[in-house]
């Protein structure tokens, strides 16, 4: 439902950003299912996943590297607060997606309810890490009170779109996510980290067939 209600703000012409993830999955389908009827529209991709998921639906795409703007972008998150701050990454695709974000004019977050919390930082801080600053960018993210773990996946250590690692941080909760973000961005190494702050313009949240909506005050 709040996939549904997303994509009404999809319009003839738009260039639209195309998030990554199970609940992105249905507003990519509804934008496939609009495509076929006759919506113009023109997406970017957020990760190969949904580039490959967008081309079997023959949704246009545009590479990001020549957007100047994105119109309305519709992704997930992984936790979010009703401040608007949000922790994603969860599927390691948060460096697309954090620049899509900042292109957009209106970007939209779907989620469940379950998602929401008070404070964000039970979900850990995905980040996105050049490989050989990995043993660096674990002191300086414990330097900053946290934990970090290397991201496996089927016990393989898990490699990114961009080849690059994830390590998952573990902060507790984050009083300051905005003073965390800045400190986390001054890591070299550092690609991008899962705190987006001051980037999304409302989330909708799907409660069965109703859907509660919070904006940007
Ligand atoms: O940030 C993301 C991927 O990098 C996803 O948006 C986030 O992990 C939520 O995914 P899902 O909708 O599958 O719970």
């Amino acid at each position: 439902m709040a996939a549904l209600e997303a994509v009404k703000f999809v319009k003839d012409n738009d260039i639209i950003g195309l998030g990554t993830g199970s609940t992105a999955y249905y507003a990519i389908m509804e934008i496939g299912n609009l495509v076929a009827k006759g919506l113009k529209v023109q997406c970017v991709p957020t990760s190969v996943h949904t580039e490959n998921l967008a081309k079997s639906l023959n949704i246009p795409l545009l590479e990001l590297q020549d957007v100047n703007a994105i119109d309305v972008t519709i992704d997930g998150a992984d936790e979010f607060t009703t401040g608007l701050q949000l922790i994603k990454g969860g599927g390691g695709a948060l460096f697309r997606e954090k620049i899509v974000a900042s292109l957009t004019k209106m970007e939209i977050i779907i989620a469940d309810g379950a998602k929401k919390v008070e404070l964000l930082g039970k979900f850990k801080v995905p980040v996105e890490v050049v490989p050989l600053a990995l043993t660096y960018a674990i002191q300086q993210i414990e330097a900053l009170g946290g934990t970090a773990e290397l991201r496996k996946k089927s016990g393989e250590v898990f490699v990114t779109d961009n080849r690059n690692y994830i390590l998952d941080a573990d902060f507790g909760l984050i009083q300051d996510p905005a003073l965390l973000a800045e400190q986390l961005n001054q890591i070299e190494g550092v690609l991008a980290h899962g705190l987006f702050i001051g980037l999304t313009s409302m989330i909708i949240v799907g409660h069965g067939e109703n859907t509660t909506v919070y904006h940007r005050n």
